[in-house]
This record gives structure tokens, sequence and C-alpha cells, in this order.
């Protein structure tokens, strides 16, 4: 990752948005063992507790539209995911609190975006956070069909992907086997890969020509892990200005399982029908408009194609512990 300017460090409240459900309601009881540390560390601390889905948006807009200069995530990849949709306009998708740091404590399960920095124990990431200087960095931004059938639009700030993962990661979020994160991805990806067929796709990069794939899996990634250590995107940073792209194409269910095992070190960008680029925009559209390709966004299964990603670059002030 690239050296960047070090940023004036912000005067204001500093809220921490915790989803007491995520890592499976343990996160509840870790916050409960950082919070006198938090409270010490961060002077006049404020915690509020998401209540449902998307109430970290809600909490987190609330937060700066009040003069909060720093909001703290805790909770796995979806609660940062939501976190950060408070500080995007919904229309736009740009940031409407470029002087505002999002900071991240992760305490979810798969915790795919911390991983780039290494995993570490809670109160070593908080000491990280608290020695960390604000840095500015790209997110993502994609439009797409929503699950009512109306258009959306979310931020990302780690990877959104198209295919076989949308259907996995459903399978995942809507699993309730006590298995690790991993082991439960990995269940989930050979039961969504046994129950997937490719899809003819119109791709188009930029302002590149539009290629039609039958496509198994696309990639659109700020962040390097996917799927609970999945290193699906190994040259990614998030302060490139760039996404890297990845396009897994007319892959048999066999040699998808096979490749499985290559992306856990990142050698299966070397194995035919996978494809890899960059981007600062990627659409996809299925070429029969009646096909249902899922995506999913921060690990979260949120819609179907047709889709735009489109990257904000240098566009949020971040913090990681
Ligand atoms: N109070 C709540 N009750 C129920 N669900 C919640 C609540 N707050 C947030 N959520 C939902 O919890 C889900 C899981 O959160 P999150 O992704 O942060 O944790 P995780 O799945 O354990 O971690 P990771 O994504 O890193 O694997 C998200 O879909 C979010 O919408």
């Amino acid at each position: 990752m690239s050296a960047v300017a070090k940023l004036p460090a912000t005067t204001g409240p500093t809220v921490a948005i915790v989803n007491p459900n995520a890592q499976s309601g343990g996160a509840e009881e870790t916050w409960k063992t950082l919070r006198e540390t938090m409270r010490i560390r961060f002077p006049g601390l404020r915690a509020r507790y998401t209540e449902a889905p998307e109430h970290a948006t809600w909490l987190c807009r609330e937060a700066l539209e009040a003069g909060a200069s720093t909001i703290i995530s805790v909770g796995g990849d979806g609660t940062t995911n939501e976190v950060l949709g408070g500080f995007v306009d919904p229309e736009t998708g740009r940031n409407r609190f470029p002087e505002a740091t999002l900071a991240v404590l992760a305490a979810g399960t798969g915790g795919d975006f911390q991983r780039m920095w290494g995993r570490s124990s809670l109160s070593r990431q908080v000491d990280r956070l608290c020695a960390a200087e604000a840095r500015r960095v790209d997110y993502g931004v994609a439009r797409y069909v929503g699950r009512d059938g109306e258009p959306k639009l979310r931020p990302f700030l780690n990877v959104a992907s198209v295919g076989v993962s949308g259907d996995v990661v459903r399978r995942v979020n809507d699993s309730d086997a006590q298995l690790g994160p991993t082991l439960k991805y990995l269940l989930g990806t050979l039961q969504g890969i046994s129950g997937w067929r490719n899809v003819q796709v119109e791709v188009r990069r930029d302002e590149g020509p539009k290629r039609r794939v039958d496509l198994t899996l696309g990639i659109v990634a700020n962040g390097q892990y996917f799927g609970a250590g999945m290193w699906v995107c190994p040259d990614a940073a998030i302060d490139d200005g760039a996404f890297d792209c990845v396009e897994v194409t007319g892959m048999s269910r066999r040699t998808l399982v096979a490749t499985l095992a290559k992306v856990f070190d990142g050698r299966h960008l070397r194995v035919r029908g996978v494809e890899h680029g960059r981007a600062r925009s990627v659409e996809m559209r299925p070429v029969w408009d009646q096909a249902v390709v899922p995506i999913e966004v921060d690990g979260e299964p949120v819609g179907q194609l047709p889709a735009r990603f489109e990257l904000q670059v240098d566009a949020l002030r971040l913090r990681v512990g």
C-alpha cells in the first residue's frame, strides 16, 4: 500500500456504533470488555447500539449531522459497510462528511477487510487505532437492482462481487451452523457452487468495449480478501485509485472447486478462465433480461444485476485498528 500524507487531526465527539449481533452475538460481550478502555483512550466517547439491520447507517448519519468527527464501527464487515452508508449521500454516492473519520474495530466473524493489516486481538487493535493516523482512501459505490426490484445504491469499502458468490453469501448469512467463519464459508461455497449455472453477462470496464462473458464470478475489489479469508485480489490497495477486477468465466463446477483451493494463497490468478484487470468503473448486465444474477457487497447479499460499480477516489478518511 502506498505511503500517504498525514492528515490533520479532527476535533469533535467520537461515537462508537456497536453491532451487538455481530460475531453471532459475541460482539456484545466483546464490547463490554472493551468499553472502559475505549472510554479512557477516546475521552468523551459515546456508544450507540444498533437495534436492527441498517440501523448503523442511521446512527452514523445522525452522529455526523450532530457534529461527530470520528465514528468507530464495532462489528464485522457488514457493520462497517452500514456505517460507511451513513457518510454517503444515498442519491449521488458522494461522501457528505469528507472531514470526518471512519475508524474500524473488527469484532465480527469473517473480518475480511481487517485481514489486509493482519488479524489481531481486540486489545491490540485498540492500541493500533489510538496510534493510527487518519489516511485518505477510496471506496466503491454499487448501483444495482434491490431485492424488492427497485434501483438501489450502496457504498462498499472492501469487495463487491457478482455471480456464484452472491448465492454463497446468501447461504452463509442464512446458515446457523456453529462452525468457524472459514468453514462456514467453505460449506456455503461448496453448496453455492453445486447449485450454480454460469450465465451470459455483458461486462464493460471504464470506457472499454462491451464484452459478453459466460460468467461464473465477477469481483470488483477495493480490498484484498473476501469469503472469510479468500485472498481474491492480492494486489488491491484501498488508496491506489482503482478497483482490482477479477472475472472467472466459463468454469465448470469441478474446475471451480479445484480453483477454490488456490484462492487462499492467491494462486487462482494463474488459472485458465480467471482474468484480472483494473478499472475505476465496471458495468455488468445479464444478456437475457430475465436472468437473476445475484450481487453481494461487503458480505451482504443485496440484490442483482444490472449493476454499475464506481470508485470514489481519496474520498474517505479512515483509521484502522
Ligand atoms: N441489532 C441488530 N440485530 C440484528 N441484526 C443486526 C443488528 N445490527 C446489525 N445487524 C446485522 O448484523 C449483520 C451481521 O453484521 P456483521 O457483518 O457486522 O457481522 P459478522 O457477520 O459477524 O461479521 P463479518 O461480516 O466480518 O463476517 C448485518 O447484516 C447487519 O445488518
